[in-house]
């Protein structure tokens, strides 16, 4: 069995709730007036075309960039407060947020204490395929090493709401199959994810709904 979510805000909250939330960086407005629910334990694939705005998206759901205007809550948590939204969320971006002069070893291990968490650091990099990468320093580590040391970290964290940027750039084929089964894992555990990617394929394996971000607006294909 699937370790349970930590922590569990189990509310009748969904997990997002966005009104009218607009976003503009610069002169440009990348995010136009979009309304958004997502129940808790849903799974949303997030596509559009490069510059579309996903990462954005994303960023803002993380509480890393405020709205311009609207209401946004994550939990039932206005997206102005950062810490509570922090508390539940966790983005897997492209910068990555690893330290690149700790080992993956090292790199888990702190952000266990930084969420006062404890788990299984070998038995996690064994899964991800990095044992014998462990003590290696991460800035001496591919690309796709880097992404399954990230996914490690997303897999031992589980936060509630996985905020998820091209989880399959930069892998192999084996790779991804890897990212798929984590992906997979911590939806299994009650996760909600939002996963931006530009593989509609792949994400719909892992996913119930997807949204398409086109000129700053948001809308959903059924499936
Ligand atoms: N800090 C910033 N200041 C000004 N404009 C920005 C900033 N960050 C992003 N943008 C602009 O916002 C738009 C959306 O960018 P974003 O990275 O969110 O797109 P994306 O859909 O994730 O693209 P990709 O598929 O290429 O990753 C782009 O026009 C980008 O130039």
């Amino acid at each position: 069995m699937p370790a349970p979510v930590t922590p569990a805000p189990w509310t009748p909250q969904p997990a997002v709730q966005l009104r009218g939330l607009w976003l503009r960086l610069g002169r440009d407005l990348v995010l136009r007036d979009l309304d958004l629910d997502v129940g808790q334990g849903e799974g949303v694939a997030l596509l559009g075309e490069n510059g579309a705005g996903k990462t954005t998206l994303l960023r803002l759901l993380a509480s890393a960039i405020g709205p311009t205007r609207g209401d946004g809550r994550i939990f039932g948590y206005d997206l102005r407060d950062r810490r509570a939204v922090r508390e539940h969320v966790h983005l897997l971006s492209h910068e990555s947020g690893l330290y690149p002069d700790l080992t993956p070893s090292e790199n888990l291990r702190f952000a266990l204490r930084m969420h006062r968490q404890e788990g299984d650091v070998p038995g996690v990099l064994g899964r991800l395929h990095l044992s014998g990468a462990a003590h290696k320093r991460v800035r001496h580590l591919s690309a796709g090493m880097r992404k399954r040391l990230a996914l490690a970290r997303l897999l031992m964290l589980r936060r509630p709401l996985l905020l998820i940027d091209e989880p399959f750039a930069n892998l192999d084929a084996a790779g991804r199959e890897l990212a798929l089964e984590v992906l997979g894992e911590v939806r299994a555990a009650g996760s909600t994810l939002i996963v931006a990617a530009h593989e509609p394929e792949l994400t719909a394996r892992v996913t119930n709904r997807t949204l398409h971000l086109a000129q700053g607006k948001l809308s959903e294909t059924q499936r």
